[in-house]
């Protein structure tokens, strides 16, 4: 896959299969339009996955949307939601963006979508300059759970609320994020909880602040563990936002390396602590829960084969 951040550097010349949005969370909604594009991509038209980066806080960040996305379209195109695109006539998107540019063939988007200065261009206004400018349009009905349409502002919803299992079944996929494991003050290991201490990126939306089961990528190993996120408001009062994983079954130094970590279900709010060894009795608690989480994960699965 081919990314770029700036349409003047699109270099593709074959025609194109084009689907446009914010695509925040890229879930179950995206990724059936996303399956729309790729039907229709063969050696003569490419997949493009045309998104706006508004800078705002998101589920999930540009590197994140890439790493997810590759394989999966021939071109991501992440355009800063500049104040030359803000203003930009819908008409004039469709002729210089969609038909100059990336002589699409053909447009699959939600009925929702909105484009353009004043947000003016809509499916209409593509339906409508379809034959002149010979593409096909495509408008998908939005996907829905339990009656309810599934869209990024909902997921936020759910997190905020701690129903990662919501989340997750609305994305299709685990929420999760991703970092390096920093220095912590070290006081985890003397409470006999060694954890690994990762700080999101800036714009990066977490969950409610609580305690999650959760998995965490160390070196290619995907290990399960119990993981607070949120402030430590017991032991700091910095206010840095980290999600800080005790994984079960790892005992080496992780300091430095790349993680990715995925939240399973929620257990208990943070909470300020009136003393460490409150805290202590609490997070041994919390990791026979995990455990537990786990264990029952596992038998559940393997029930449903038999
Ligand atoms: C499972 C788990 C639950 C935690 N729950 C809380 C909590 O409710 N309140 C809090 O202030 N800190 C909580 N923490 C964070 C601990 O305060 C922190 O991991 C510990 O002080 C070690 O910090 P350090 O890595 O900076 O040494 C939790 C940590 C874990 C692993
Ligand atoms: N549930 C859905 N089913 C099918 N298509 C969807 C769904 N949700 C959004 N889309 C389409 O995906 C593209 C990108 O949507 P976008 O990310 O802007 O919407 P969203 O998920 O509803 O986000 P928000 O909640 O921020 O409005 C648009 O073409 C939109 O119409």
């Amino acid at each position: 896959m081919q990314y770029i951040t700036d349409i003047q550097s699109y270099q593709g010349k074959k025609r194109t299969a084009v689907t446009l949005g914010k695509f925040d969370g890229m879930h179950r909604g995206h990724q059936k339009l996303l399956a729309k594009i790729k039907e229709h991509t063969d050696e003569n038209c490419e997949s493009v996955v045309f998104t706006f980066d508004m800078g705002r806080e998101c589920l999930m960040t540009n590197e994140e949307r890439k790493t997810k996305l590759t394989g999966q379209a021939d071109w991501l195109i992440t355009c800063p939601f500049t104040e030359e695109l803000r203003t930009m006539k819908a008409e004039t998107f469709i002729q210089e963006i969609l038909v100059k540019k990336l002589h699409a063939e053909y447009i699959a988007v939600g009925a929702d979508f909105h484009f353009g200065y004043g947000t003016q261009g809509d499916v209409k206004m593509l339906a409508e300059f379809a034959s002149e400018y010979g593409y096909k349009l495509d408008v998908i009905e939005k996907e829905k759970y339990k009656g309810k349409v599934i869209s990024s502002t909902y997921i936020k919803e759910a997190l905020s609320q701690g129903a990662i299992e919501l989340a997750n079944t609305l994305l299709g996929y685990r929420y999760g994020m991703t970092g390096v494991v920093e220095h912590g003050k070290q006081l985890g290991r003397t409470l006999g909880f060694p954890t690994m201490n990762v700080a999101p990126e800036k714009e990066k939306i977490l969950p409610r602040f609580g305690v999650y089961a959760c998995r965490i990528k160390v070196d290619g190993t995907w290990y399960e563990g119990i993981g607070n996120v949120g402030v430590k408001p017991t032991v700091s009062d910095e206010q840095k936002r980290l999600t800080e994983v005790f994984a079960f079954a790892y005992n080496a130094d992780a300091y430095g390396k790349q993680t990715e970590i995925e939240f399973y279900t929620f257990e208990r709010p943070e909470t300020t602590f009136s003393s460490l060894e409150e805290l202590k009795k609490h997070v041994e608690q919390d990791i026979s829960y995990g455990k537990a989480y786990f264990r029952d994960a596992l038998s559940d699965c393997a029930g449903s084969s038999k």
